[in-house]
């Protein structure tokens, strides 16, 4: 059953399989396209191999040959078995020296394109909208970067190798064979066609399965992560049930989808693996040569080469048989590969410009995710320097992704928005990320020193600047109380660190930056008083002489804010300072009278 093992291994290796990334993806073409650079040297790769092949089959001919001559004239053989002998080393040596060579060509061939697909994947991920990675990204990435690329380089240095030297030694052997005797040659192909006819009928459904384990696999790997991700949740409020069902139910539908795979092509798959086997051979040409042998139609010398080379075939097709499945997986990684490179990239400005000054100004602003449904409608709004522009309202209002625009994680469906009165469109992706600081609740910290985490801010800042920003943060005596002080060792959460202490980490990393643009999403958690009021001074330093733009969550922590728009379902209901949306008795009221309530 290795059709059916060999698979699960691929589904396994796609488990990061993104929803949207469409199965069947075996598209001959993208394969040809991806190895184009290398074309020559995989030409000469297969070139090479086949003709070690094809000296790998002449030792077992010259030992069929030596006995048929011993059989046929045991006292005149003596010239014949040393020229077969010759012949016969002359074979093997040539075989090893191809065989070397063809390695060489192709491993050199694989490193080629495998540094050069890399290379051209990481540059293609350095133009794609930041959007693409929240959305979609980290498992496509993953995917690209290990588990297609792994199949690169199984069709490079192992498949195409093993293909033509099956082929070079089926052709020769079979050439061979029928020279010698046409009837024993026929039965001898007979049996490996058979296995053939029940190989091609077990890898029938191959594609349909393999969709189905890929499906499977990816659900199994979404549960597993929301499992882990959530375990916090889980184990407070027992909500681990619905969890573990969605996994429990992926994980049946991956068994369920193995067994019918297995069911349909048992009987199938047995068959090509028995008609494959050398027994098969060695019993059909035994039973047939004996036969023909006492009717007196086959000299008994003659049945020596079924004997050496026809038995010998199975053992040099077989892994032509994986290496014919590495090539269907093959295809399906260039696809995705091919598909990654595809995706558009942020478009650059033709003409660039430079803003003037970093007011950011939302014209009639309106997104969507999916082309139909507006997440953010006809939104203007005006945010000048100096100023603090709070966003509020309810979940889904549309807050985050009003936020996401400015800096180009997706480009806006309609309308524009400006900074320093230049479409952000119009201004290089590096300058417009250089030209704000983006504090988001999901900004994770790097693996890396706390010293090296404020400092991605600004990678040129030396020890004291890093220190001022962390003292202007409110988190300098926080850190230097860490072990190791600013060298102290960060995990990728932060561990060490509380919610507070994290998010004025990043707001260090704002300061030094120095950026006139502010961009910051509040924390949803709640803080304790003595945080949260670090936090906000913490704030107010960065704030000052920069356009800030906060999305918050606790209005009481906004209330000084100098306007404050409130979203409701993806518009712009009310603006205002605090006291006058209070006056109005509108959404923002009942918002705050709602966390009111709930404080007091
Ligand atoms: N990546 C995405 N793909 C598709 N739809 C999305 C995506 N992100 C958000 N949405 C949808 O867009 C709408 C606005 O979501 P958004 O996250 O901007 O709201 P929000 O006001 O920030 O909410 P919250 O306060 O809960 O963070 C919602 O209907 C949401 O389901």
């Amino acid at each position: 059953m290795s059709t059916a093992t060999d698979t699960r291994v691929a589904a396994g290796s796609g488990s990061h399989a993104d929803s949207d990334q469409s199965v069947g993806l075996a598209k001959a073409g993208a394969l040809a396209r991806l190895f184009a650079p290398i074309r020559t040297h995989l030409v000469v790769c297969a070139v090479l191999s086949t003709l070690s092949a094809a000296a790998g089959i002449v030792p077992y001919i010259a030992v069929a040959e030596i006995a048929r001559a011993m059989l046929n004239d045991p006292a005149g053989a003596g010239a014949a078995i040393w020229t077969w002998v010759g012949i016969g080393a002359a074979g093997a040596t040539v075989w090893l020296v191809l065989m070397v060579q063809s390695s060489r060509v192709g491993h050199y061939a694989d490193a080629k394109i495998l540094h050069e697909l890399r290379t051209r994947i990481v540059r293609h991920l350095g133009a794609l909208p930041i959007g693409w990675f929240r959305a979609s990204g980290s498992g496509r990435v993953k995917r690209a970067m290990t588990g297609d690329l792994e199949e690169m380089h199984e069709v490079i240095a192992h498949a195409l190798g093993q293909l033509t030297g099956a082929v070079t030694v089926v052709l020769v052997g079979a050439g061979y064979l029928f020279s010698v005797d046409v009837p024993m040659a026929l039965i001898a192909l007979g049996v490996l066609v058979v296995m053939g006819i029940f190989y091609r009928i077990s890898m029938r459904s191959m594609t349909a399965h393999v969709n189905r384990l890929i499906v499977a696999d990816t659900r199994i790997s979404a549960a597993s992560v929301e499992y882990a991700d959530g375990i916090q949740v889980v184990k407070t409020f027992g909500t681990g049930g619905r969890v573990l069902r969605r996994f429990d139910d992926a994980v049946d539908e991956h068994t369920q989808a193995f067994a019918a795979w297995v069911a349909e092509v048992r009987h199938s798959s047995a068959a090509s693996r028995l008609f494959g086997s050398e027994m098969a051979v060695l019993t059909a040409v035994m039973a047939a040569g004996l036969a023909f042998v006492s009717q007196g139609s086959l000299a008994v010398a003659d049945l020596v080469p079924f004997l050496v080379v026809a038995v010998g075939m199975p053992n040099s097709i077989l892994p032509a048989v994986t290496a014919s499945q590495g090539v269907r997986k093959g295809r399906m990684g260039a696809a995705n590969i091919e598909r990654l490179l595809s995706r558009p990239p942020l478009p650059e400005p033709e003409r660039p410009q430079k803003p003037q000054g970093h007011g950011v100004e939302f014209d009639q602003v309106s997104f969507s995710y999916d082309g139909v449904t507006n997440a953010v409608e006809d939104v203007s709004a005006v945010c000048p320097p100096g100023t603090v522009t709070a966003i509020v309202g309810p979940s889904g209002a549309g807050k985050t992704t009003l936020t996401s625009l400015l800096p180009r994680f997706y480009d806006v469906t309609a309308g524009a928005i400006r900074i320093g009165g230049v479409d952000v469109r119009s201004i290089p992706s590096a300058d417009l990320l250089g030209s704000m600081s983006l504090v988001f609740q999901d900004v994770a910290l790097l693996r890396d020193s706390v010293a090296e985490n404020i400092r991605i801010g600004r990678p040129d800042a030396d020890d004291a600047e890093v220190r001022r920003a962390a003292v202007a943060a409110h988190i300098h005596d926080v850190i230097e109380r860490l072990p190791g002080g600013y060298d102290t060792l960060l995990d990728g959460g932060g561990g060490s660190l509380s919610g507070g202490e994290r998010q004025r980490l990043t707001i260090a990393r704002a300061i030094l930056s120095g950026a006139p643009v502010v961009v910051l999403d509040e924390a949803t958690a709640a803080l304790d008083a003595d945080s949260e009021s670090a936090v906000q001074e913490a704030l107010a330093t960065l704030a000052v002489g920069k356009t800030v733009i906060v999305i918050a969550h606790r209005l009481h922590t906004i209330v000084g804010a100098d306007q404050i728009l409130v979203f409701d379902n993806g518009r712009l209901v009310e603006r205002g300072p605090h006291d006058e949306l209070l006056a109005r008795e509108g959404l923002y009221a009942r918002m705050w009278a709602a966390q009111e309530g709930v404080l007091a």
